[in-house]
């Protein structure tokens, strides 16, 4: 029985372990306690499935050492520690495991804000700690009627509004990504100006990391926050700059400041730290036990599923989303990526470029077409190595051209799809069809309208158009004990004929130079589908 391996890097729910460990087609192992470069260099390389947390980088040290992997599940919603371009250069699929911790977030949100606004840390701590009971040190703030700005208004953005405004606060919302009236419609303000974030009492943070949102609030937009503004961060480290935040802090620019995230994790010597007007945490916003068990039952399933080649839930690098594209279009992508190894087989030398063109509703899809040809025709010379995920990258690679082309519709068929690939020696141009939603036929092959079915071996004789071919070619088959099971012709008006004959045997090389021997033979190709 074939197994698999999936190595849990980061601590997951039992739950999650015991679903990995009751698969007989798993072998698990956990090695959340192993030191991190031991894991990369000894059970990474065996591995086909690894789940990561936050605690895991997966860097180019990882990928470069993950070389049977097929796909990552981050157990969480940020991939900003995951190398993406990286891991589809090697077809490693990525995926993570949104909104499965999405309430554990926003409550921890809350919970900053309100220690924020009540200093609650450190009045316990003066009490329990110092055994001091002075309760005039301990004036906070209330939440109702103060403006609370949320950046990034996605899963955790906006239930932390929803529970901001059940405390009467004013809400203000900055999220150039979505429709206005998703915070409209709950009697919030939308905003596209960033000032009138700056402009609240209360800031809190909930983007992505990434390019754009890193260093999003630094030294020059604390300057134009109130004094005794606010700001909390319990999505990613470093949104705020976190000297712009230190210097800040200790101004008292910002009063107080309600930290779970830090640039470098884990933080245990950071500026901030030093502070006292800092509310922090290690990384919790996942951390209760509803939310690992989501995520853990979550990721074990999408780990399982995947190491057997079922499914990618969530992936975040595959070319399209399955679950998004109409089921007309799955049998063309099957199909698209069979005529590029059926190309690749018949023009066999170096290839230049791929063009896709596609007639009719499945034009709209020629992009994600044309990575299913680019597999087919380049997996020839790349075997196994050639995935949905790398493709675009080794044609690049290779210095491979890939055109797709949207053209309308067909005057003939519903839908055509036109796959031309030109290598060093020549181009090689085949169009097809699908009958009745699931019958896959080549309608053109370089320039001969010819009708065949798309399966098995198949070899194309093109011959000048002359008398006795068909039974020649019959005979050459027949003496080599080759069963002909469709024999399809065309002339084109060059005088030239082209038969597609399907076969049931293998054809070896030496009955391929006799049919190529023949008299009136322009070429013999032989392919496998
Ligand atoms: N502290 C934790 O343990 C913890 C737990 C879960 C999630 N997170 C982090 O919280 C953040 C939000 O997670 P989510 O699940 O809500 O994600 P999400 O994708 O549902 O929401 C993110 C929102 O940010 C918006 N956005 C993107 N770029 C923006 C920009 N430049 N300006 C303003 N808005 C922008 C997007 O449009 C989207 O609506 C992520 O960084 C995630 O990694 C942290
Ligand atoms: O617990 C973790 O690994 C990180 C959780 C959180 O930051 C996430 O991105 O999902």
């Amino acid at each position: 029985m074939k197994k698999y391996t999936v190595v849990v890097c980061d601590h997951i729910h039992e739950a999650g372990l015991k679903m990995l460990e009751s698969d007989e087609n798993i072998n698990f192992i956990m090695a959340a306690d192993v030191d991190k470069k031991e894991l990369i260099e000894t059970i990474i390389p065996t591995a086909d499935v690894a789940i990561t947390r936050s605690s895991t980088d997966v860097d180019e040290f990882f990928i470069k050492n993950a070389t049977n992997m097929k796909a990552i599940v981050r157990a969480g919603v940020g991939v900003d520690n995951v190398d993406i371009p990286g891991c589809s250069k090697e077809g490693i699929i990525v995926m993570n495991v949104p909104t499965a911790n999405t309430i554990a977030a926003v409550e921890l949100t809350m919970a900053h804000m309100l220690s924020c606004m009540r200093m609650f840390p450190y009045s316990h701590n003066h009490l329990k700690i110092d055994r001091v009971w002075k309760r005039e040190k301990w004036y906070g703030h209330e939440m109702k009627g103060k403006k609370l700005g949320v950046i990034g208004f996605g899963n955790i953005g906006s239930r932390v509004a929803k529970r901001a405004a059940a405390f009467e606060m004013d809400i203000v919302a900055y999220d150039p990504y979505i429709h206005p009236s998703k915070v409209t419609d709950l009697d919030m303000t939308y905003t596209k100006n960033f000032e009138d974030i700056l402009a609240c009492d209360i800031i809190t943070i909930h983007t992505p990391k990434n390019q754009e949102t890193i260093g999003m609030i630094d030294e020059a937009e604390f300057a134009k926050m109130k004094d005794g503004v606010v700001v909390i961060n319990c999505a990613r480290g470093g949104l705020y700059n976190e000297e712009a935040l230190f210097n800040n802090l200790k101004s008292g620019k910002v009063r107080f400041a309600g930290i779970d995230v830090f640039n470098k994790e884990p933080a245990t010597d950071h500026p901030l730290l030093d502070l006292d007007n800092v509310t922090v945490s290690p990384h919790l916003g996942a951390n209760t036990f509803e939310s690992q068990y989501n995520i853990g039952t979550q990721a074990a399933k999408n780990a399982i599923e995947a190491a057997k080649g079922i499914a990618y839930p969530n992936a975040m690098n595959l070319p399209i989303d399955e679950s998004k594209i109409p089921a007309f279009v799955k049998p063309f992508l099957e199909m698209g990526q069979k005529i590029g190894f059926l190309e690749s087989q018949m023009n066999k030398s170096q290839i230049i470029s791929i063009k896709v063109s596609g007639y009719g509703e499945i034009s709209e899809y020629v992009d994600s077409l044309s990575t299913f040809v680019a597999v087919g025709a380049m997996s020839q010379n790349s075997g196994d190595t050639i995935n949905y995920v790398n493709a675009d990258f080794v044609a690049k690679e290779k210095g491979i051209e890939i055109e797709s082309e949207s053209c309308g519709d067909s005057k003939v068929f519903k839908n055509l799809i036109t796959i031309k690939l030109t290598t060093s020696e020549g181009t090689t141009t085949i169009s097809a069809t699908i009958f009745d939603d699931n019958v896959q036929r080549i309608v053109a092959i370089d320039g001969f309208d010819i009708e065949v079915a798309l399966r098995g071996d198949m070899v194309m004789f093109k011959n000048t158009d002359v008398p006795g071919v068909i039974g020649s070619v019959g005979t050459v088959l027949a003496n080599h004990n080759i069963n002909i099971s469709d024999f399809s012709l065309a002339r084109n008006d060059q005088s030239q004929a082209l038969a597609v004959i399907l076969v049931d045997d293998i054809v070896n090389e030496e009955t391929l130079l006799e049919l190529s021997s023949l008299k009136p033979c322009l070429g013999v190709n032989y392919a496998r589908i």
